[in-house]
């Protein structure tokens, strides 16, 4: 995709800029035994949970009339209370992943990259991940199956979620290589265990219930595994005994033999299997919802642009990171940009405090930032503005993920001005905000000028109150200005251009010190 995509931007970031530290949704599944309530000592584990969630989550689907899917409506307790979603493993899992969602990306695609990252970090293969998924507004039908169903129920299940006997197989071996049953949900398969090293006495798949694994010497042998759904105590919920030897045992063969068996020259049978039929499980979603792409690292990727308008100067600032650059002490990076009147200016850029830094997957990001030493950004002759820019290393011009874009667009129609002040108290605050004359979309979206209240994904919007609309700021831009009673803090600046609408500032990110208003009164 082509940046600035703000949904995409914000996906490829949850996805490519891991690191192991809070608040990273990694930090969460870094150790893989870390639990919402403590460590291993409970014998649970986060990743098995988000896993699980994911499941359940999609396991709604009708492939026949489209309804149900990866959505999130497990969120929604009237679903978390039906028998087939025992346990809290969702409610914990929400708990977390629902964090990193906001108004671009929905809480069904953080449930989606949760199951992503617990297989990527947890010893597992990358998962392709698409996003887009949409949050539904209720629950869905019930529909996910339960150990103690027949064999023929369960076949019926996967395929009406769209899975084949032989997928069915292999998703369940994919997902039951995490974790494992609790006692306390589950009472009629798990006996309670005393032991002090496994508090919620959850009998585990296998012996490494924290890793993703081609667990080879179990599930198809019962006098091998463990698995409680295999070898229980009470048949009638030995549902993966059943499940796994559906076919004869052929798909689990070739799965876990791999190496005796037909795929002698596919050790690696197990992941790449599991890879695909967990994206297609992440990837089944309500009909008429469509995904993105599958997200890759952008090579080149801006970010944090501002803009503050003072007087005559367009004050802009950001930064841009570039990914797995060969390393060279002496190079030479650029920002070049257009302005408004046809002309193309330069700017060295500039290492950022960031600097260098390697990513828990390994791609190792450069940062610059843009502008002068004093990090005020970059002065523009406000007339001027921007219009677009490029960035070039060592001479040559480096291009968007299609590798023949040079230009990153960029919209000055809307900016922050630096008379936004605070009153008295700091209980009002008075925004004013800047719109470019020559643009017309900006002329035609005054009307849709707003400030809004971000809180993660829901919006509310103010309708912007023009004080003053025709007071002239230079020859470029007119002044809007509205106030805000109460705190101002996490405020946007929101505006409609070409009909999309964007956050043209966060005021308090932008402006982290408004000077006071009253000196204007005086
Ligand atoms: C017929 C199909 C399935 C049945 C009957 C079934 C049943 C169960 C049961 C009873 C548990 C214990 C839950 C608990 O104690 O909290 C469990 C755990 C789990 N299931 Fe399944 N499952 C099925 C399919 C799947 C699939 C397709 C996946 C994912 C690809 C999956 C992933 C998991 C995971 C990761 C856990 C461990 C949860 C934890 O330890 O917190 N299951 N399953």
């Amino acid at each position: 995709y082509l940046w600035p995509s703000p949904m995409l931007d914000e996906l490829e970031s949850l996805l490519y800029e891991i690191t192991a530290q809070p608040p990273d949704m990694a930090s969460f599944i870094s150790p893989c035994d870390s639990f919402i309530s403590g460590g291993i000592q409970t014998g649970r584990s986060n990743p098995a949970d988000w896993i699980r969630t994911a499941y359940h989550d999609m396991a709604t689907h009708n492939i026949a009339d489209g309804t149900g899917g990866l959505d999130a409506s497990i969120r929604f307790a009237e679903e978390q209370a039906r028998p087939e979603n025992a346990g809290n493993g969702f409610s914990n899992t929400l708990g977390v992943v629902a964090g990193f969602s906001s108004r671009y990306v929905s809480i069904a695609d953080t449930i989606a990259l949760g199951t992503v990252m617990a297989v990527e970090f947890c010893g597992g293969p990358r998962i392709p991940f698409r996003g887009g998924r949409i949050d539904a507004t209720e629950p869905n039908l019930p529909g996910v199956p339960e150990p103690d169903q027949t064999l023929d129920s369960h076949i019926a299940s996967f395929a009406r979620q769209g899975f084949t006997q032989q997928e069915m197989i292999t998703l369940v071996a994919c997902g039951h290589t995490f974790g494992g049953v609790q006692h306390e949900p589950f009472p009629n398969i798990v006996h309670e265990i005393n032991d002090s090293n496994n508090t919620q006495s959850v009998a585990h798949f296998d012996t490494t219930n924290i890793h993703f694994d081609n667990n080879r010497y179990g599930n198809i042998s019962p006098a091998r595994t463990q698995n409680p759904l295999v070898v229980g105590f009470n048949d009638t919920t030995n549902s993966d005994k059943r499940i796994f030897s559906s076919d004869g045992n052929v798909t689990m063969r070739s799965l876990h033999y791999a190496a005796k068996f037909s795929f002698a020259n596919s050790p690696d049978l197990f992941a790449s299997s599991c890879s695909s039929l967990l994206a297609r499980m992440l990837d089944t979603v309500p009909r008429g919802v469509v995904l993105s792409d599958v997200i890759t690292p952008l090579p080149v990727k801006p970010g944090n642009i501002q803009f503050s308008l003072d007087g005559d100067v367009l004050q802009f600032t950001g930064n841009v990171r570039f990914f797995n650059l060969p390393s060279n002490t002496n190079r030479i990076a650029l920002l070049l940009w257009d302005d408004h009147l046809g002309a193309t200016h330069n700017s060295t850029l500039l290492p950022s405090l960031a600097g260098t830094f390697t990513y828990q997957l390994g791609d190792v990001a450069t940062t610059y930032r843009f502008g002068g030493d004093d990090f005020r950004g970059i002065a523009l002759d406000a007339a001027a503005g921007i219009v677009n820019m490029q960035f070039m290393l060592d001479g040559k011009l480096q291009t968007q993920q299609d590798e023949k874009t040079v230009d990153f667009a960029v919209q000055d129609s809307v900016v922050l001005s630096s008379t936004s002040c605070f009153y008295g108290n700091n209980a009002t605050a008075r925004i004013d905000v800047a719109v470019r004359l020559s643009a017309k979309t900006a002329a035609a979206s005054v009307k849709s000028l707003y400030i809004e209240i971000e809180d993660r994904s829901s919006v509310t919007k103010s309708d912007f109150f023009a004080v003053d609309s025709s007071a002239k700021v230079n020859e470029a831009y007119t002044m809007w200005s509205v106030n805000i009673p109460g705190s101002p803090f996490n405020r946007n600046v929101g505006a409609e251009i070409d009909g999309v609408e964007v956050v043209v500032a966060k005021v308090m990110r932008t402006l982290p010190a408004l000077p006071s208003c009253d000196s204007d009164e005086s």
